[in-house]
């Protein structure tokens, strides 16, 4: 077990709480989905197994372990992100190798351009990427660019919100083959969440169903997509555009 939630409940200051009694295990080598309308709370539980926040009840561990200061080192290392929006996501005055090697400097490792180039390489984007800035690049790319940073330190996890959701559909399909080579060639594990059951079903084995903050239905990808037990999941199936 990488990480994993423990009846985590979490309220914000105001309105009804964000989550309820959630309880959700992420094992190498299983990608997660994490399914839900706006609103579920897909968002905040992810905040929450970043480390970014704090469960207002329950408990979040990695590697079995509650996450408190003694092992936080490792699991920063471990645990990387990719968000939706790769245009706010890079520091525009910045050049890629500097974006990129950030998670290094941020955890005090070494920052060897021989490292970022590794990153680059296992993304698709030449070498030379590292000189430029990140005005020079399509959507696509930028989000190459961000799952590289995201990588550079081999980490074990990758907690990826609507990774491609702001991407065309070509592109999309490029990002999400190239997600999924990554966890055959890097032993990376991802924790998906995606409004995409298309992507969801091609990237993940196992699918948990958020609905008000709660989990309504969780299980292997293929059962739940494919014979939902809960009302709400059949809700979500039968909202997904149908091609002609
Ligand atoms: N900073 C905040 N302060 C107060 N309430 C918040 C805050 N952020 C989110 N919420 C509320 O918490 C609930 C869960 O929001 P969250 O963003 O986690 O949902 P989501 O499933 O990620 O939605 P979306 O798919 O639209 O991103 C919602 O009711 C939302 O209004």
């Amino acid at each position: 077990m990488i990480l994993s939630a423990d009846r985590v409940g979490f309220a914000y200051r105001t309105g009804r709480p964000a989550l309820t009694d959630v309880s959700l295990d992420v094992r190498a080598g299983r990608n997660v989905a994490l399914v839900g309308e706006s609103g579920a709370g897909k968002t905040t539980l992810l905040r929450l197994l970043l480390g970014l926040t704090r469960p207002t009840s329950g408990t979040i561990r990695y590697d079995g372990n509650p996450l408190a200061r003694g092992n936080l080192r490792d699991y920063r290392r471990a645990v990387q992100a990719v968000f939706q929006d790769p245009y706010s996501s890079l520091d525009p005055r910045q050049r890629i190798g500097r974006i990129v090697a950030e998670p290094l400097r941020g955890l005090g490792l070494d920052t060897d351009p021989a490292r970022v180039a590794d990153a680059l390489d296992a993304v698709g984007l030449p070498a030379d990427t590292a000189g430029r800035y990140p005005h020079e690049f399509s959507g696509g790319q930028r989000q190459r660019i961000a799952i590289a940073r995201a990588i550079v330190g081999n980490p074990r996890l990758l907690l990826a919100d609507e990774p491609v959701s702001a991407l065309d559909l070509t592109t999309r399909v490029r990002i999400v083959d190239l997600l999924a080579s990554l966890c055959a060639e890097r032993d990376l594990t991802i924790l998906l969440v995606s409004h995409d059951l298309g992507v969801v079903a091609e990237l993940c084995e196992h699918t948990a169903v958020l609905e008000h903050g709660r989990l309504v239905e969780q299980g292997d990808t293929a059962s739940v997509l494919g014979a939902p037990s809960h009302p709400y999941t059949r809700k979500l199936l039968s909202s997904v555009p149908r091609l002609p």
